[in-house]
Parts: structure tokens; C-alpha cells; sequence
């Protein structure tokens, strides 16, 4: 069944806001379970579309799955069924996301073998794997790709230990190497590692599994091998994306949010991006409150040009917020280039802003010149579909904003990774329904 969103924008929301345990985080910490036949019991899991699907794929792979409470999981991989992983379901079910690419490396590492079909996710531009691959291969094992089958495979005799230096800072793909280095003989050394926190999470719980992982947060990651893993439990951390995709939400609709247990120390510079565009943002603890502002001004820099804000592998700015702070300009006082860098098609969705009288230049795929309006005009209500998850929040924002009644089809795309995120807004006054369609 498909659903759609019914917004009635222009309504000032207010309240308490608990951000979900990160997606990205929570993908990755999950195909870590495939390292040891112990039990690893992991707390905040988001119980969306992409996760629930990961978790079901592991299920049929054999891992026993109790659920203590809502997002709360214990996990045991005593036993994999490596028929399934070969079958034509798993062909099949595993191509619906993204993250189960990071069964691999896990698998390599404990069982010297691992297959996948080319991965879901969203289309946003060309995605390549070249460096998870080439990091399995720098660790002795063998590739394998059939075309006509659109089916991976790696295999190994022993995984051992060496430096490399990626070709890119690949989240997932550092991820899955990780995961297969712990368990290669010897010492393992990645440079170029991405460092996102999602990295610094998965690090954090191997190590408590009896991993040897040093320079966690840096992009030089050393790995002495170990034999077997053990059991432990684990926290997700709050979604950086949720929190920073409800601080743009706020702000286009003048609404005083106050963001519960944001993590603070590990949003990097969201808060400070988001301060560039004028928007008011206190720490009170652990918590951020974001006061009604009529107005927000965008930034110069010093030399008073025109400010960018573009995306870069962490500690820069994440491309997955590029798409909340173009929507969130097209309110603010001033202008701003929009520098995506990462993936090429993410900013096709603009023209849906456009339709609705935002004032945007897209001059090629990769930016966008907005003019901000300062809420002197506001958006105007249309229908539209959600392209991609972050395009698809952004629009449900921009809805929010608008003067009238809008339609937003598509939006599983936006539950596979937002958790019921109708429900929530709802509870801060938001006018938004699901509807049947
Ligand atoms: C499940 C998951 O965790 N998905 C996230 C993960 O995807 P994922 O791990 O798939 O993304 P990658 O980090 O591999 O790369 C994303 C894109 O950026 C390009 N690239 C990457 C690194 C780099 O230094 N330069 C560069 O240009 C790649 O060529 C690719 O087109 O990281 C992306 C980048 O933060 C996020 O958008 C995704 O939400
Ligand atoms: C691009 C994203 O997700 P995925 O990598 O799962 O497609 C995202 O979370 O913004």
C-alpha cells in the first residue's frame, strides 16, 4: 500500500522533540553481530523501514533476534545459514537497502566468505563500491562480480593484516573493512578511514567485543587482529540528520522546539552550519532549544561575499543536511550557494521548491544559488512525490511552511528513516495526516 502525507502548513509547532537512535549508526552496529556466536544486546535501534528490513534479512540468515523492548535487541549469529546467502531470496531481499553491504566485511572476517547483491538505497547519483572491494582484496581476498546475476562475492584462505590507504573516505566502506580486519591475523592500518561518529560507534563496540582498534575519530585507523569476539552491549546515539533536519523545521515555521538529548558532543559543526544561516540555537545540558524566530539572516563571509555551504567527509559538513539547508534558506534573509559535492543527482528536487515559489538557481548538478525570502512570501501548497529521503523531509518541510493544503506521495521514502515521524510532529502541533492511497 502506498501512503501519502496530508500538510496543512503554516501552523507554529512547539514542544519537546526525541530525536531516534541514528539509522546510519544503527545499520552498521547491527551487521557487526555477524562476529561472534555471543549475544549483543543493542539499545536505541530506530525502528524504521531500512533497519526493521535489515534485521528481518538477518533473521533469515539465522540470527536469533529477541526483542527486549521498543528498540531494544539482542542479537546471537551462532549459526548462519550460508545456503539462504546463496539462494535467489536473499538475491532478491537483499538488494532492498543500502546497509546490507556491510554483511560482508563481518562475514569475511569470521567465516572467510561472503555474498551480496548490488545494494539498494537511494538514488542520488552513482554509488559506488570500488573501495569496500578493494580494501577486502588489500586483505588477501578474492572478488568476485557476476554481471548478469548483479551478485558479489568475497572469498578468502586467510585474511591478513596490511596498510592501505582508500581511495575515498567511504563511510560504509570503512565500515566493512573494519569489520573484517579485526578478525585478519596481524596488524591492519586505514588511512583515508572516514571518521563519521556512526565509525566512531562501531569501533567503540568492537572494542568492547575484545577488539584492538586505535585512532578512533581519525582518519589513520590501526588494527591489531584478534582471534574471536565477544558479546556486549551497546547505545546508539540520537540521529544527527533527524536533529538537524528538525532544526531547519523550526526555523521555516517560526516554531520554538526544545530537542531532547541531542549528544551534543557529537554533532560536529550541524549546530554551527545551521548559526550561519541566522537561526538561533541555545545548549541547555544536553538539550537544544530552538526559540520562534520571525526572521533568520544568512551570513556573509568575512570579505563579504556570498556564503557556501557545501559537504565534505567528516569532520565537514554532511551531505545528508545539504538538502535541509537549501529548503531552510529559501526563508532566511540574504543568499546562499549551495555546493553538494558528494552525489550528483540530490538536487534535482529544487524544482519542486521551485513550483512552489521558492527563488532558486540550480546551475548545475552539484549547485544550487538560493534567494532567501526573508518569510515575506510564503511557500505555496502543491502535490508532489519524495525523490529521496533527505529531498523528501526537506519537502515534508517545506509543506510545513506553506500557506494551504499539500499532498506529498512517495513517502516510504521518507519512513525508511524518519520513525513515525507524522505521529511526532503531530504531538507539537503539526497538521499532518497519512492517508491511503
Ligand atoms: C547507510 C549509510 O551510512 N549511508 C551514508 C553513507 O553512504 P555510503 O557509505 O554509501 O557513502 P560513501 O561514503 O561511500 O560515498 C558517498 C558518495 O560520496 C562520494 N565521496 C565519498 C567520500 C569522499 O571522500 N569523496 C566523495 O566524493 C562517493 O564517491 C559517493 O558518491 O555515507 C554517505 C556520505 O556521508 C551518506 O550520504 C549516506 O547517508
Ligand atoms: C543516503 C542516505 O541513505 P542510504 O545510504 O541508506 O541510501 C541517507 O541516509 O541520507
Amino acid at each position: 500500500m502506498m501512503n501519502t502525507f496530508r500538510i496543512k502548513g503554516g501552523q507554529t509547532l512547539r514542544g519537546d522533540f526525541y530525536p531516534q537512535g541514528a539509522k546510519n549508526e544503527a545499520l552498521q552496529v547491527i551487521c557487526a553481530v555477524l562476529l561472534t556466536s555471543k549475544p549483543v544486546r543493542i539499545k536505541n535501534i530506530p525502528e524504521i523501514q531500512d533497519v526493521l528490513k535489515l534485521i528481518e534479512i538477518l533473521e533469515t540468515l539465522g540470527v536469533k533476534i529477541t526483542k527486549n523492548a521498543k528498540g531494544d535487541y539482542t542479537f546471537c549469529s551462532e549459526h548462519i545459514d550460508f545456503d539462504y546467502l546463496k539462494s535467489n531470496e536473499f538475491r532478491r531481499d537483499g538488494a532492498k537497502l543500502r546497509g546490507t553491504i556491510m554483511i560482508l566485511g563481518p562475514l569475511l572476517g569470521r567465516f572467510k566468505e561472503g555474498y551480496i547483491p548490488i545494494p539498494g538505497g537511494d538514488k542520488i547519483g552513482r554509488r559506488r563500491l570500488d573501495t569496500h572491494f578493494q580494501g577486502f582484496k588489500n586483505l588477501g581476498a578474492v572478488f568476485t562480480y557476476k554481471e548478469e546475476e548483479k551478485f558479489y562475492s568475497v572469498v578468502a584462505k586467510e585474511l591478513k593484516g596490511c596498510y592501505m590507504l582508500l581511495e575515498e573516505a567511504s563511510v560504509t566502506g570503512t565500515a566493512n573493512i573494519i569489520m573484517a580486519a579485526v578478525l585478519a591475523e596481524g596488524q591492519t592500518q586505514i588511512y583515508n578511514a572516514a571518521c563519521e561518529p556512526y565509525i566512531q560507534q562501531l569501533c567503540k563496540m568492537l572494542c568492547s567485543m575484545g577488539a584492538k582498534i586505535n585512532g578512533i575519530g581519525s582518519n589513520l585507523l590501526t588494527i591489531e587482529g584478534v582471534s574471536q569476539l565477544d558479546g556486549t552491549e551497546h547505545t546508539v546515539l540520537p540521529d544527527m540528520i533527524e536533529i538537524g533536519s528538525i532544526i531547519g523545521l523550526a526555523a521555516m515555521t517560526q516554531s520554538e522546539i526544545t530537542i531532547k538529548n541531542v549528544s551534543w558532543d557529537n554533532l560536529g559543526n550541524i549546530p554551527d552550519t545551521f548559526k550561519r544561516l541566522g537561526i538561533r540555537i541555545e545548549r541547555k545540558n544536553d538539550d537544544m532549544f530552538i526559540p520562534s524566530q520571525k526572521h533568520y539572516k544568512i551570513q556573509n563571509f568575512i570579505d563579504g561575499s556570498i556564503l557556501t555551504i557545501s559537504d565534505a567527509p567528516w569532520p565537514g559538513f554532511t551531505p545528508d543536511l545539504i538538502s535541509i539547508i537549501l529548503v531552510v534558506a529559501t526563508q532566511a534573509k540574504g543568499s546562499l550557494l549551495i555546493h553538494q559535492k558528494m552525489f550528483e543527482s540530490r538536487l534535482f528536487f529544487v524544482d519542486k521548491l521551485i513550483d512552489m515559489g521558492a527563488q532558486i538557481i540550480l546551475c548545475d548538478p552539484h549547485r544550487a544559488t538560493v534567494i532567501g525570502m526573508n518569510q515575506e512570501v510564503p511557500l505555496r501548497a502543491t502535490n508532489m512525490a519524495s525523490p529521496d529521503i533527505r529531498a523528501g523531509i526537506a519537502l515534508l518541510i517545506a509543506a510545513m511552511s506553506a500557506k494551504g493544503e499539500s499532498l506529498i506521495s512517495n513517502i516510504y521514502q521518507i519512513d525508511r528513516g524518519y520513525e513515525n515521524i507524522d505521529v511526532r510532529l503531530r504531538a507539537l502541533g503539526a497538521d499532518i495526516e497519512r492517508i491511503a492511497t
